[in-house]
């Protein structure tokens, strides 16, 4: 459904986007994860048809960003990390704008614009004002706003910036719901748990480069994170610390209370090869536990890796 190839964007001498190959299936809620400044708005805003790249290309439904416009508009609804609503109108009087602007039918807006309410639990606010709205119901209104032509595709620019738990976890749930109606949907935020619980897939980016993408199982595999291993042993542990000493895999070896923990850096076939090598060596192991890389791990050892180059 979206297909970037080598897509990049300059600004002067500063590359905001570099080389970036992305691909998202339909129907496929895809987590564009990075810091401040990483790429991400970028990105969205030339999926959107509102930014030139500089160089490479971008596809959405097959439809070229630069040379089919048009066609790509109708297919995608976007939600920018900043929005201005027109304050003088009431909500369903705002809705009823862009409906028009896209096209829809006096018909086709009477019919809508109660279900874009109701999708987005502002039917009893359709009379009120868009500045008495709430921060969280003003961005929910955004939503209802690039839905209203039915696309395909969302692209939504941190849609929960701002908001409070309450206000995040009611965008969540209708996330969710639009999910079910087979949209394939673009999300960034800079904030992981978030994405991790509802994307099927993430991709973090970092100073305009895409360090990672998968399901967060495989980001987590693929990167092969330092992780951290306690063993405990049976009777002699001087022969475990001796072997995990001089393994390849394995640095730092200590020992506390009867635990020796090291780190370790491998793939998960690697550390089951681990554990066997140290069970042929005769070391009695009670236990062997790597510890869990969340999310957030990863994605400070990603950041870190690029200050460091
Ligand atoms: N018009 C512009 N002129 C020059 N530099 C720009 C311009 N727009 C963006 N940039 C730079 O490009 C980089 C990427 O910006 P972008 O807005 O895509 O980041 P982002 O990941 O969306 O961050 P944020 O979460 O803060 O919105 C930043 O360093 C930004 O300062």
């Amino acid at each position: 459904m979206i297909k970037t190839v080598n897509l990049t964007k300059t600004y002067g001498t500063f590359t905001a986007l570099k080389e970036l190959n992305l691909e998202v299936q339909k129907g496929t809620v895809f987590g564009f994860v990075g810091q401040n400044g990483a790429g991400k708005s970028t990105t969205f805003s030339i999926l959107s048809t509102l930014l030139t790249p500089t160089s490479g290309e971008a596809r959405v439904g097959g439809f070229n960003v630069v040379t089919e416009q048009k066609k790509v508009r109708q297919m995608i609804g976007y939600m920018p990390d900043f929005f201005g609503v027109y304050d003088n109108l009431k909500t369903e009087e705002y809705l009823d704008f862009y409906g028009a602007a896209y096209n829809l039918s006096l018909t086709e807006r009477k019919k809508t614009i109660p279900q874009m309410l109701e999708l987005v639990n502002l039917a009893n606010k359709k009379d009120s004002y868009v500045d008495s709205l709430s921060r969280g119901m003003k961005q929910r209104l955004c939503l209802a706003r690039a839905l209203i032509h039915d696309p395909e595709v969302l692209i939504l620019d941190e849609p929960a910036s701002g908001l409070d738990p309450r206000a995040r976890v009611e965008m969540r749930e209708i996330l969710k719901e639009l999910k079910h109606m087979d949209k394939t949907i673009l999300i960034s935020s800079h904030i992981l748990p978030e994405l991790s619980e509802m994307c099927d897939v993430i991709g973090i980016i970092d100073q305009g480069v895409l360090k990672a993408e998968g399901s967060v199982a495989a980001i987590r595999q693929t990167l092969q994170a330092d992780r951290q291993i306690s063993v405990t042993v049976h009777g002699d542990i001087e022969t475990a610390i001796a072997f995990f000493e001089q393994h390849a895999k394995t640095t730092l070896v200590e020992v506390q209370n009867d635990v020796l923990s090291f780190g370790f850096k491998g793939a998960d076939q690697e550390q089951a090869a681990l554990l066997s090598e140290a069970i042929g060596h005769g070391i009695a192991v009670l236990s062997f536990r790597p510890s869990e890389t969340n999310l957030e791990d990863v994605f400070m050892e990603l950041t870190k890796e690029v200050e460091l180059t």
